[in-house]
């Protein structure tokens, strides 16, 4: 039986630190790592940055969008990327952002977390706002499989208040709601629950939102969206401690020079280090 996201994250974050790189390979990147902006330049990308980091890093997370826009052999190499970054050791957080009716819903999940499927993941990024109720086949399968969920709760995008700040008849905000939604998914976990929320880095003082949901925080925006290691304890307090922060462009920029890449890797790592422990 297959040890729980959650469990085996809290491991991961222990070993490693908690450094989440992202995989992701914007036209820009491929062209600033003399790769062309095709399969072949998709494939030396990933690879390369799997290979550099993958005894390194707690977590890649890949996003699923730039494998996508090169059709299924864009998919193919995602595939391969998943399982090379899975077999050396490192967590996978696929970033599909899925969402939708509870039966078409269920389809996704049987994509990302059936434990045979060519694309399994160890957690995959849902978005609730179809109704966190429509998340139920990706929670019951996550659960099956021993994988976890991030729903998407306060993104790091500035447009995202619009929806995630709005309060609702009861008082509470829309992001708050899906923060207790996932509380009580994890309830009595040990040592943290699986099914974590993605919150912004971005976002500043976040003392009104209990983050306190006995599972993992996903923090996008350091780096190319103007988040430092720095702000984390401002912006979780003492949720710091789950917190699982995402660098993209800030640690990809620096390749295709695998030491290059591994050095601003291990520096944002030092940085956030650092940070949690001042928390
Ligand atoms: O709220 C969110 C949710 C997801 N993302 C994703 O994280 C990375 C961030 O990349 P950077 O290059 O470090 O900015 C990217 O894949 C986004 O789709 C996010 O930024 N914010």
């Amino acid at each position: 039986m297959t040890e729980p996201f959650g469990a085996r994250l809290r491991h991961a974050m222990d070993e490693r630190g908690p450094l989440c790189v992202g995989i992701d390979p914007h036209s820009s990147l491929l062209a600033g790592w003399g790769l062309n902006d095709d399969v072949a330049g998709l494939e030396r990308f990933s690879r390369t940055v799997v290979e550099a980091l993958a005894d390194r890093v707690a977590v890649f997370k890949p996003q699923s969008a730039f494998f996508e826009r090169f059709g299924s052999r864009g998919i193919a190499v995602l595939e391969k990327s998943v399982q090379e970054a899975r077999a050396a050791g490192a967590l996978v957080v696929m970033d599909a952002k899925r969402g939708d009716i509870g039966s078409t819903m269920a389809a996704y999940a049987e994509t990302f977390l059936r434990k045979d499927a060519p694309l399994f993941s160890d957690a995959l990024t849902v978005s609730p706002y179809l109704g966190y109720g429509s998340l139920k086949p990706a929670v019951d399968l996550a659960r099956e499989s021993g994988a976890g969920l991030f729903v998407l709760a306060l993104t790091s995008n500035p447009e995202g208040g619009e929806v995630q700040h709005a309060v609702r008849d009861d008082g509470r905000t829309v992001g708050a709601t899906m923060l207790a939604h996932l509380a009580a998914e994890n309830a009595g976990e040990e040592p943290m629950g699986s099914f974590g929320a993605v919150v912004g880095a971005t976002l500043g003082d976040l003392s009104s939102y209990d983050l306190d949901i006995n599972g993992p925080l996903l923090a996008p925006g350091i780096g190319a969206q103007g988040a430092t290691p720095s702000d984390l304890p401002g912006v979780f307090g003492a949720a710091v401690r789950n917190v699982v922060p995402n660098v993209s462009r800030g640690v990809l920029r620096h390749g295709p020079d695998v030491v290059a890449l591994r050095d601003a890797s291990d520096r944002f790592a030092d940085e956030i280090r650092a940070a949690v422990a001042t928390a």
